[in-house]
């Protein structure tokens, strides 16, 4: 007779018998190749200081699309493969974070969306944020991403010379605004400030060198008063701040929910809604707390808290581009003249009709990404990849530049080309916005804001390579590099960082350089001066 638990149990010993197999199996096999490292220290001095997705990518011509360092036993894999990345990074074990200890845990960071570990709480945030994320629900932020690039065009007019700071507030005043229903009046409004504040302890935090902790976790249970423990004070202010920022926003946010001229918002409709059955409502407030806390903030550089950051970096790439490559300004203007006229100003009915800009964004994003090495996923379990073992535990990190240099994929990839993504087969859109289950939230959010911002600005701005006095400059592009890595890595020996595995500087932007804004006509000063008037 047909006994269902012997069945069961034959299944679960089957089941226990495979995965130790397949673990001896897998620690049995070669790690990915990559650089030889040293008894002890491993690959510790052949960690990149700077821009290490260029030496990276180099290595991948020599060992391979997957390549395997280890520093203090700490396993790293580098995907420079767009195929291997994706079809690894949608699976389930590949989509923790690495705990980290300085900003994770004394500051306590750790609930936020970028930093939770793959698990039930992370789950509810992004299930509530991708509900007003998602493409269809993100039209619903249109209009003030509209309102907003207009109010970008009067800053510019009065102060072009300050033109990423001008694009840096914007977006952060529409996040903060869309998220929490506040309203933000100025670079000095309340929520703005407490945001460039909780920045400023925490960009120090994370300089690296700065704090024996980043590199062994175990000092973070020294007392406050323990000579050399500064670290704990300067971790107790970030945290006092980072609490105050994530809990005073949304206490302002059910506020503001009550007040005559409230607005709509990302928090509002959620604390309007029941939300999950197995939820109790403490559970599900805490889970909209951090999942807008997530999206918070105007200032630049922090990227586990703030999203605008990438936006801006993604702007000023665009324009850096512009006056490099002045023959393509002049094609994006001149396609902006022929659907839009000189006689108003953008909107976003005019995108379907605008596909040379559209390209020319894609192009841009592909040129440089704003995170050249994505954001580090950590590997749950053991896996094996194309013959190799990639051991649980391991940092894995997308090396997106090398994807996006790929000479299989782009042709000439060293070249500005929009029109690579024109015509019947556009080349691959580079996945500048991460892999599979922790891939960007703020995608359409994000896009749309680059839209209309560089549309706003190229329809009644011409952008120079010139000094303040309208001398031509020769520009070299330069974008800022990643010297935090090694720290990241080293502290994170026992899978616990206290500098993020997506330091500020693993984000990447332009360093500073020439770009005069020169109105086009004295239309266009009209059409600054009246463009929120006209909404
Ligand atoms: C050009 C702008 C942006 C770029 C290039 C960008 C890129 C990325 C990347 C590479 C990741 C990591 C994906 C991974 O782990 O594989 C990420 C995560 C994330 N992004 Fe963005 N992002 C941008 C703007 C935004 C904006 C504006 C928002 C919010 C409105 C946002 C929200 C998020 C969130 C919440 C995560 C964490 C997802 C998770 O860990 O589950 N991003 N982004």
């Amino acid at each position: 007779m047909f006994a269902p638990e012997a069945l069961y149990i034959s299944v679960a010993i089957l089941t226990v018998a495979f995965l130790i197999r397949r673990r001896r199996r897998a620690s049995s096999l070669p790690l990915p190749p990559g650089p030889r490292g040293w008894p002890l220290i491993d690959n510790l001095f052949d960690w990149p200081f700077e821009s290490a997705w260029i030496p990276f990518a180099a290595w991948s011509k020599v060992f391979g699309d997957i390549i395997h360092l280890k520093i203090f036993g700490l396993h790293i894999v580098i995907i420079s493969s767009y195929d291997t990345a994706t079809s690894l990074m949608t699976q389930a074990s590949y989509s923790d974070r690495p705990i980290l200890t300085m900003v994770g845990k004394l500051m306590n960071f750790t609930p936020s969306i970028v930093l939770a570990p793959y698990g039930d709480h992370w789950k509810s945030m992004r299930r509530i944020t991708q509900q007003s994320l998602n493409r269809s629900s993100s039209l619903a932020f249109l209009p003030s991403q509209l309102g907003d690039a207009r109010l970008l065009l009067q800053e510019l007019l009065v102060h072009p010379e300050n033109y990423i700071g001008a694009i840096r507030y914007a977006l952060g005043k529409n996040i903060i605004e869309n998220t929490y229903g506040i309203r933000i009046t100025s670079p000095s409004s309340e929520y703005v400030k407490l945001s460039r504040e909780t920045h400023e302890v925490i960009q120090n935090a994370v300089v690296p060198g700065s704090f024996f902790v980043d590199v062994f976790p175990a000092l973070r249970f020294i007392p406050e008063w323990f000579p050399g423990a500064g670290f704990k004070r300067l971790a107790r202010i970030a945290k006092a701040r980072g609490e105050h920022m994530v809990d005073g926003a949304f206490d302002a946010a059910k506020k503001a929910m009550a007040s005559e001229d409230s607005m709509v918002s990302l928090v509002g409709n959620l604390l309007s809604s029941e939300g999950p059955k197995e939820m109790t409502r403490e559970e599900y407030e805490y889970t909209i707390k951090w999942a807008a806390g997530s999206l918070y903030g105007a200032p630049p550089d922090l990227p586990y808290l703030i999203c605008s950051s990438k936006t801006t970096s993604g702007i000023a790439t665009f324009l850096l581009t512009m006056v490099l490559f002045p023959d393509v300004q002049k094609k994006v203007q001149a396609e902006l003249d022929a659907v839009v006229g000189r006689k108003r100003l953008p909107t976003f009915e005019d995108r379907a009709s605008l596909p040379y800009l559209e390209a020319t964004i894609k192009e841009s994003l592909r040129f440089h990404p704003p995170t050249p090495l994505g954001i580090a996923h950590r590997l749950i379990e053991d896996d094996v990849v194309q013959g190799y073992h990639i051991p649980k535990g391991a940092i894995i990190l997308p090396n997106i530049w090398a994807m996006n240099m790929n000479e299989k994929q782009y042709e000439h990839p060293e070249r500005f080309n929009p029109e690579r993504y024109l015509g019947p087969s556009p080349a691959l859109e580079s996945p500048v916005f991460g892999f599979g289950r922790r891939a960007c939230l703020g995608v359409h959010y994000s896009t749309a804001a680059i839209f209309i911002t560089v549309a706003s600005i190229l329809s009644v701005f011409d952008l120079r390579a010139q000094d303040k006095d309208g001398k031509d400059v020769e520009i070299e592009p330069a974008f800022t590099g990643g010297k935090q890595m090694m720290v990241t890595c080293l502290s994170n020996r026992q899978t616990e960082l206290t500098i993020p595995p997506f330091p500020p500087h693993s984000r990447s932007h332009p360093k500073p350089f020439p770009c005069r804004l020169i109105s086009r006509s004295p239309e266009s000063i009209e059409l600054i001066k009246a463009g929120t008037s006209m909404l």
